[in-house]
């Protein structure tokens, strides 16, 4: 406020120590320096009709004294109006048209950290004491300016000015609106840093995901499992919806990654998620995602479900026996639509992936006693593929058994041989647990075996040979003799790269067969010196230690 905006009728008293020594008509001179220099705080007050407005100040305090009903126009001074703009909690700085600074709130006052009232823009910015002024660039263009402003403390605020003309088209005010960025800055910056880090970890999971789905090799040998691979071929490139059946641990999973590499979705993700692991209200968040606020506990921002985040790729459904009716009816839907409805909204959002299921329990049987709906199972086996227990196709153990020890001499640096009775034994057991049982108990007689070689003893002390899943040790020779070289396994990527896949494989088992290099060269049918190559070339020195 100045003495100059005050109305001829107003009374003007400067108050110390309750003697009034100063009063408006003879030292008007005095009361602007006081205002200008001395000023600490002001308080508005109403009593009796009367608008009072007192100025504190090193020396003394000067009141402001006007009747209420001068205030027939828009007053900044006038008590309301001083409310409703001290109300908002953005800073607010009125000028008139020559940029004098009539009123400022007390929130931007505390934001720019100096109390302008009274002044003039341009001495302002000539004191240093702002960088810019929006009011002289409004005063100029006429028209709403947005800048960046940065005080002298170092804040740095977003302003934006905006003209008044008055009814002849005058420009009458500029109105500003002070924010204060800085925190906003401070957590752009923060956005920015964790974009970056949540982009690198996205480039690691997608190289990890690339090795694991490129290095992950299927053993196919026995007649049964050639078809499962054959058909698998024929229908990774279309989209259909896959059902594979299988006793547990049979290789679900496995077709499940062998389908999605040679899939035209093989550069997105593949993601699993089974149904008997999970809580059934977990289970419907985990698939389905939520919306903010959809339950007590609901993550604010709301979370994407399986079926969005997997989006372009696959999603692998195991145990899909294990998923409760409720759920079967919201994945038909899914399945139909190509749609999903996150928890809490009413907004269908397109998915675009191929749905895989596979479970051990039989469905159709489920259906007929009603714990599987009927719909779903018809819509989920388009395309069914059984995988026959391993008992069935007994010619893919003793390649298994290779490929599992090549796995457990490069995951341990232990390389292992079999005695072939030993071996004679694994391909006579049953093997309930199918392949994961296998794969286990190699891994086990390799830690445990004392010698290179594991014999017929540990074989036997870690298979339970009395139960009646060990065949007649006698019948297992009749078993159609297998060859080495009829060993397939699947690899993906280019023919090349497959071929040199396939390569490394039979060398790696022909290794950890044959005690020499020698030997591994003659049962290969090529010379020492091929093979001491390929070995430096596939980089499968570090962990063979091969007598010459
Ligand atoms: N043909 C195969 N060649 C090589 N390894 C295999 C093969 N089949 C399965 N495995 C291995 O055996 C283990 C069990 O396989 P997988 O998890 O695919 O079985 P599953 O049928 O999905 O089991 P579950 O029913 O318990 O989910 C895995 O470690 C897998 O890598």
């Amino acid at each position: 406020m100045s003495i100059t905006e005050l109305h001829k009728d107003e009374h003007f008293f400067l108050v110390k120590n309750d003697e009034v020594i100063v009063k408006s008509d003879i030292q008007i001179e005095l009361l602007e320096k006081i205002i200008k220099k001395y000023s600490k705080g002001t308080e508005t007050y109403e009593v009796e009709g009367y608008f009072i407005h007192v100025l504190e100040t090193s020396q003394g305090s000067l009141f402001n004294i006007r009747p209420l009903m001068q205030f027939s126009h828009f007053d900044f001074m006038n008590p309301l109006s001083n409310k409703v703009l001290n109300s908002i909690s953005d800073g607010i700085t009125i000028c008139d048209s020559d940029g004098k600074i009539l009123f400022q709130n007390d929130i931007d006052i505390e934001i720019v950290g100096i109390n302008l009232m009274g002044r003039y823009a341009k001495d302002a910015i000539a004191e240093g004491l702002m960088s810019d002024s929006i009011s002289m660039k409004v005063i100029e263009s006429k028209e709403k300016v947005t800048i960046l402003q940065t005080f002298i403390n170092g804040k740095c605020f977003l302003v934006t000015g905006k003209p008044i003309f008055d009814e002849k088209g005058e420009l009458q005010y500029v109105v500003a609106i002070t924010r204060d960025m800085t925190q906003l800055k401070l957590l752009e910056t923060e956005v920015k840093k964790l974009e970056v880090q949540n982009e690198n970890f996205k480039n690691k999971l997608q190289a990890l995901h690339n090795k694991e789905a490129t290095t992950s090799s299927l053993i196919a040998v026995s007649p049964a499992m050639m078809d499962v691979v054959n058909r698998v071929m024929r229908i990774a490139e279309v989209d259909s919806t896959v059902l594979i059946g299988g006793e547990s641990g049979v290789g679900k999973e496995e077709i499940t990654k062998l389908i999605h590499v040679n899939s035209r979705r093989s550069h997105k993700q593949i993601l699993t998620i089974n149904c008997s692991a999970i809580p059934e209200n977990l289970l419907e968040t985990e698939l389905f995602g939520y919306e903010g606020g959809a339950f007590t506990g609901a993550s604010r921002g709301g979370k994407a479900g399986l079926f969005e985040i997997a989006s372009g790729g696959t999603v692998f459904l195991d145990e899909i026996g294990e998923m409760p009716l409720l759920l079967q009816a919201k994945l038909l839907r899914v399945l139909q639509e190509s749609e999903v409805q996150r928890i809490g909204s009413g907004r269908p959002i397109s998915i675009d992936v191929r749905i895989i299921a596979a479970t051990n329990r039989n469905l159709a049987e489920m259906v007929r006693q009603g714990s599987f709906r009927e719909d779903l199972y018809y819509r989920l086996n388009i395309i069914p593929i059984e995988i026959p227990p391993l008992r069935q196709r007994r010619q893919d153990i003793i390649p298994l058994v290779h490929h599992f020890l090549a796995v457990i001499g490069e995951k341990y640096g232990i390389h292992r041989t079999i005695e072939s009775s030993a071996m004679k034994i694994l391909v006579s057991y049953d093997w309930p647990g199918n392949i994961r049982q296998l794969k286990n108990m190699v891994e086990r007689i390799c830690l445990l075996a004392t010698q290179p070689e594991i014999t017929v003893y540990t074989v036997q002390q870690e298979l339970d040979c009395n139960t009646t899943n060990i065949r007649d040790i006698e019948n297992a020779e009749q078993l159609p003799k297998l060859q080495e070289s009829a060993v397939t396994t699947m690899f993906s990527g280019t023919l090349k790269e497959q071929v040199a896949a396939f390569e490394k494989q039979i060398i790696k088992q022909a290794l950890s067969k044959y005690p020499s290099i020698r030997q591994a060269a003659k049962s290969l049918g090529c010379d020492q010196s091929t093979l001491v190559r390929k070995i430096q070339k596939f980089q499968l020195t570090r962990h063979i230690s091969y007598k010459e």
